[in-house]
């Protein structure tokens, strides 16, 4: 479990993460969201203690990281997969870690295999492919077979299978009880991914709630109909108090309303409609619908309105 209470991040003029609190748990994987530049990094770094909060704290497992004696058995991060000794072995680069953290070298030939390093491990890392640094980037998180995950934007520049099987691997460390913090700046990919997702936008909390739950909290009910008698259907169902909007010179968009209830009105009204669909809000218009809320910086708005 980690738990961030009044985290904070100034840089000179930048307050890069501002006032953050949030719990990651356990036996769940946590997606932590939020566009370019929203603090996702900063606030990793910090859980990590590469990064000393302005203010607030951050406890992993009730301490903070900086007193644990053997970190890498109770937190394992994939922060940048470039930073590793290019020269090495992937076998050698783990090695090393093993042995400068006091894991057992049997560790390492279970993480290559935990993470289908294989053959590649006896390679030099300059001549790996993107998909197989983040492979051993993540070999390495594991090593000390930690309680505790952490992977900063794990799914970048990763082609369909390499996506799927992170998709695999943090839903059996959750399985297996670990606490797994994934962050993202692709809710689309979380969608498929998290339990949970704490959204941050301009380093501060938007949003802390399950994934189903923010996709309902956000979800606008929206339906689109055609029709041959559009103004007519227009006129009548503001008349009926929706709020109606023209898309095409057919095409209505109706808000806050159903297929169903909009298709019984019509009937009602004798307007024969030529299409009536309910459009269901995707996780992408969710997120870009929150994050352009913090954008927009209103002020006095708490940060879980959004997706309550
Ligand atoms: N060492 C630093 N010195 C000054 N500013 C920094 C430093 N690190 C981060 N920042 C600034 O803090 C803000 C948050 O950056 P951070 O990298 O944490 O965001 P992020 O959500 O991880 O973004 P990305 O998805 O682009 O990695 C940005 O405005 C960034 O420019």
């Amino acid at each position: 479990m980690i738990e961030v209470r009044g985290l904070t991040k100034r840089y000179g003029e930048v307050l890069a993460v501002d006032d953050l609190s949030f719990d990651v748990e356990q036996g769940l994987v946590t997606g932590f969201l939020g566009p370019n530049g929203a603090g996702k990094s900063t606030t990793m770094r910090m859980m990590l203690g590469l990064d000393r909060p302005t203010s607030g704290t951050v406890l992993v497992n009730g301490q903070p990281f900086t007193s644990f004696a053997e970190p890498l058995r109770e937190v394992g991060a994939l922060l940048d997969p470039g930073a590793v000794h290019s020269g090495r072995t992937g076998r050698n680069h783990l090695r090393i870690a093993a042995r400068t953290n006091g894991i057992p070298l049997s560790r390492v030939e279970a993480v290559i295999d935990q993470v289908g390093l294989g053959s590649a491990a006896r390679r030099r890392i300059k001549g790996y492919s993107l998909g197989m640094r983040q492979r051993l980037g993540i070999a390495a998180a594991l090593l000390g077979d930690p309680r505790v995950l952490l992977f900063d934007e794990p799914i970048n520049g990763l082609d369909l299978d390499g996506v799927r099987w992170i998709r695999e691997l943090l839903r059996r460390l959750a399985d297996e009880g670990r606490t797994v913090l994934v962050s993202s700046h692709l809710m689309s990919e979380m969608q498929q991914t998290a339990d949970r997702l704490v959204v941050i936008g301009r380093g501060r909390l938007i949003a802390d709630a399950t994934t189903a739950d923010i996709l309902r909290g956000l979800g606008r009910r929206e339906v689109r109909v055609r029709s041959s008698q559009p103004d007519l259907l227009l006129s009548r169902l503001r008349e009926h108090g929706l709020v109606v909007e023209r898309v095409e010179p057919q095409e209505l968009r109706i808000e806050g309303s159903t297929a169903a209830e909009v298709g019984d009105l019509a009937y009602a009204l004798g307007v024969a409609l030529h299409h009536l669909s309910d459009v269901e809000q995707s996780l992408e218009q969710a997120f870009i619908e929150l994050t352009s809320d913090s954008v927009e910086y209103h002020g006095g708005r708490t940060t879980q309105e959004v997706a309550r």
